[in-house]
């Protein structure tokens, strides 16, 4: 199973939303970042088959996406708003959409349903109103329908915002379980996730691809640029501007910061191993290729 993307470009009127995007994911969890506006919701829903490239194309083990009727079987999309039927109680909405989603027979869809309800640990409130559910509950739904037609892709675009930081974990449990044989694309801006799920990772910016591969040549990328010392406050006050600051803890009377450099930049600074989230802010600062 892969999915490969070639030259996928979309534009929207004059915007180009995105611009000759090529790389290959394998089966697994593979994490999308990229700041807002990056493209990474017309990506997804031009892999969904909710938008149609401009140019370029893209194939799901080996269907290209103008095959519509046989992607949309393959791929399953949970966006970042999803409107699910208020008024149905959760077991009926589930049913209508393994229906629409082309699970034929009454016995297959309440096994898969049953089984899905488990896994999201929404069996107990099968028979409430799905307007009556909490926001965390409605995402866990949100990413049952997207399964329930076991695709071999399935894209979730930020699928922890809301959760307890528990069902985060049982939600990327959820995620690993569901990626064997699969490819799940998890579009976030939550690093942890990524660190937590993917081994590799796809950085779009601006419409064009920023990094595509392992996370951990990323951070080695990073290796050597991070420091960490502690400034008394009114030294860090000068000097607020003079270094990208990666975070700033008040430690005593004084801040410890955390800062890029390509070189030591304070005495007595200390390198440190840079974290997923310092390697992906030192790639957002190059305007290069990064590695
Ligand atoms: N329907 C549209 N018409 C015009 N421009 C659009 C449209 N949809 C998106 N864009 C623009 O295309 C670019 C990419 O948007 P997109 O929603 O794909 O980014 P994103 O990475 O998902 O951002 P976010 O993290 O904020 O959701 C942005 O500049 C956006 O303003």
């Amino acid at each position: 199973m892969e999915l490969v993307i070639e030259q996928l470009t979309k534009t929207y009127g004059s915007k180009q939303a995105l611009n000759g995007v090529s790389f290959k994911v394998g089966e697994g969890i593979h994490g999308l970042l990229g700041p807002n506006g990056a493209g990474k919701t017309t990506l997804m829903r031009l892999l969904a088959t909710l938008l149609t490239p401009t140019s370029g194309k893209a194939m799901i083990g080996g269907v290209p996406l103008t095959d519509k009727a046989q992607i949309r079987q393959l791929v399953g999309y949970l966006p970042q708003e999803f409107a699910f039927y208020p008024g149905m109680s959760v077991l009926e909405a589930m049913d209508y959409l393994a229906l629409l989603s082309g699970v034929k027979g009454h016995s297959e869809r309440k096994r898969r349903i049953d089984d899905l309800l488990e896994q999201v640990n929404l069996t107990e409130q099968r028979r409430t109103k799905v307007k009556a559910l909490s926001g965390g509950m409605k995402r866990r739904l949100g990413v049952a329908q997207a399964m329930v037609h076991e695709p071999k892709l399935l894209i979730v675009d930020e699928p922890t915002a809301g959760l307890d930081p528990e069902e985060r974990i049982r939600f990327r449990r959820l995620l690993s379980r569901f990626s064997e044989g699969r490819i799940v694309l998890l579009s976030t801006h939550v690093v942890e996730d990524v660190e937590s799920t993917c081994e590799q990772m796809t950085v779009l910016h601006k419409g064009s691809l920023r990094y595509h591969g392992r996370i951990g040549d990323l951070t080695g990328a990073a290796a050597g640029r991070v420091w960490t010392v502690e400034l008394d406050r009114a030294e860090w006050e000068r000097d607020r501007d003079r270094f990208p600051v990666l975070s700033a803890v008040p430690e005593g009377t004084g801040m410890r910061i955390r800062v890029l450099a390509d070189q030591q930049p304070y005495p007595g600074a200390q390198q440190a191993i840079p974290s997923i989230e310092d390697a992906y802010l030192c790639l957002m600062r190059k305007e290069e290729s990064f590695v």
